[in-house]
């Protein structure tokens, strides 16, 4: 079932009763869909971006719906500035329409035959406002998205980034307390990308409500988001703030999203014996079930074995290559020893002449690795 209003449920979105759930989002989401569990609690307080990312069929979409009241809970609970959306146990369900959520959803399209001002006026319109403030209000935030002169034009007549704009501005148009957004920036091309992601992140800051944003993108969720929440397998398997995701990414997938080489395994002293084959010479002393995490950039690959210090030194074969902006990442794999990710420059792919299964040794310093407790949960 999804986001029809059940007669039967009582509304108590009034209801003036305090919930004592606080400000901002809070949410416990348990749900199955077939064979697919999600167990999730999500707080987003007032004036926080979240950015929701994991790979596909994590369960992203599923937390979205529930949250927007597309999809309806049997267990759990959504609350919005202590006023609940959501409680099966005690009956209340606020269908999608009477929640103070704005929606960038892809497939919640602009209105084709609408001009941008109507779309943008259609939020506070539905929201009962008359038609002239609604106008007025529309004005403002086509304005406060840089799209004033855009006004009269229909979506047919706007590039991919000014309707993403446009839908920006009707989501906020209402004044909502949570916007949510799914894959806002994935339809625009690399240029167009960038400055609307800079715009999105200014928008979202200073609308001052609780934003719930899921992306694809790590460069997306670094730069719009306060704090990173990875899903993976309807889990939340880290939470923090960008910076901290990046230093110390919690899984593979997080550090194969960030660009870390991150390993498991079981520390003693100085050195990591991995759990999947191989140890590593680290320079924090270690005990115990941890992760090892350093940075592509630190991962040196040469023709021959190289002389120095580096404490991490061994021989593999190419896997891949791949461009990333101005660097070429290698992977390199070796039987007895974790697979690694090295950045090295265009110009030595062609001096050492790299290529797919050429054999290669990579070596990187103890220095260079970052040791963190290993316990996910
Ligand atoms: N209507 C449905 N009925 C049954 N199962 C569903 C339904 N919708 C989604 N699922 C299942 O729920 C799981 C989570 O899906 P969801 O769309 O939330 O993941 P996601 O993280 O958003 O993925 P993606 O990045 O691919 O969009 C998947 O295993 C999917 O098959």
């Amino acid at each position: 079932m999804t986001g029809t209003p059940d007669p039967h449920a009582t509304d108590r979105s009034h209801d003036p009763r305090e919930t004592g759930l606080g400000g901002g989002l809070t949410a416990y989401l348990p749900i199955s869909r077939g064979r697919f569990r999600l167990e999730a609690q999500l707080d987003v307080p007032p004036g926080q971006v979240v950015a929701l990312i994991g790979p596909n069929g994590a369960g992203k979409s599923t937390v979205l719906h529930a949250l927007a009241g597309l999809l309806r809970l049997r267990d759990g609970v959504i609350a919005l500035d202590g006023r609940l959306l959501d409680e099966p146990a005690s009956g209340t369900f606020v269908p999608p329409q009477r929640r103070d959520v704005g929606v960038v959803f892809q497939d919640y399209l602009l209105f084709p035959h609408l001009s941008a001002l109507e779309n943008v006026a259609f939020g506070p319109r539905a929201r009962g406002l008359a038609r002239g403030p609604a106008r007025e209000e529309a004005r403002t935030w086509l304005e406060r998205v840089g799209l004033a002169s855009h006004a009269g034009s229909r979506p047919a007549q706007l590039s991919g980034g000014q309707a993403q704009r446009v839908a920006l501005a009707r989501a906020l148009a209402t004044r909502p307390q949570l916007v949510l957004l799914d894959e806002p920036l994935a339809a625009l091309d690399a240029g167009t990308r960038l400055e609307v992601r800079s715009d999105l992140a200014r928008h979202l800051r200073e609308f001052g409500g609780s934003a719930v944003m899921v992306t694809h993108d790590p460069l997306d969720a670094m730069v719009v988001a306060d704090r990173i929440v990875v899903l993976e397998n309807g889990q939340i398997v880290q939470d923090d703030a960008p910076a901290e995701v990046a230093r110390a990414p919690r899984t593979e997938y997080v550090a194969r999203l960030v660009g870390l080489n991150l390993h498991r395994g079981q520390g003693d002293g100085a050195t990591v014996r991995l759990d999947a084959g191989g140890v590593l010479h680290v320079a924090d002393a270690a005990a115990g079930p941890v992760l090892v995490a350093f940075p592509p950039t630190s991962v040196t690959v040469h023709r021959h074995q190289p002389e120095g210090s580096a404490r991490n030194v061994w021989r593999g074969t190419i896997a891949g290559l791949e461009q990333h902006a101005h660097t070429i990442r290698v992977q390199v794999a070796a039987p007895e020893h974790p697979p690694v990710l090295a950045d090295v420059t265009p110009a030595a792919v062609a001096e050492l002449e790299l290529a797919v299964g050429a054999d290669v040794w990579v070596s990187f310093k103890a220095t260079d690795t970052h040791v963190y407790p290993g316990a996910t949960h």
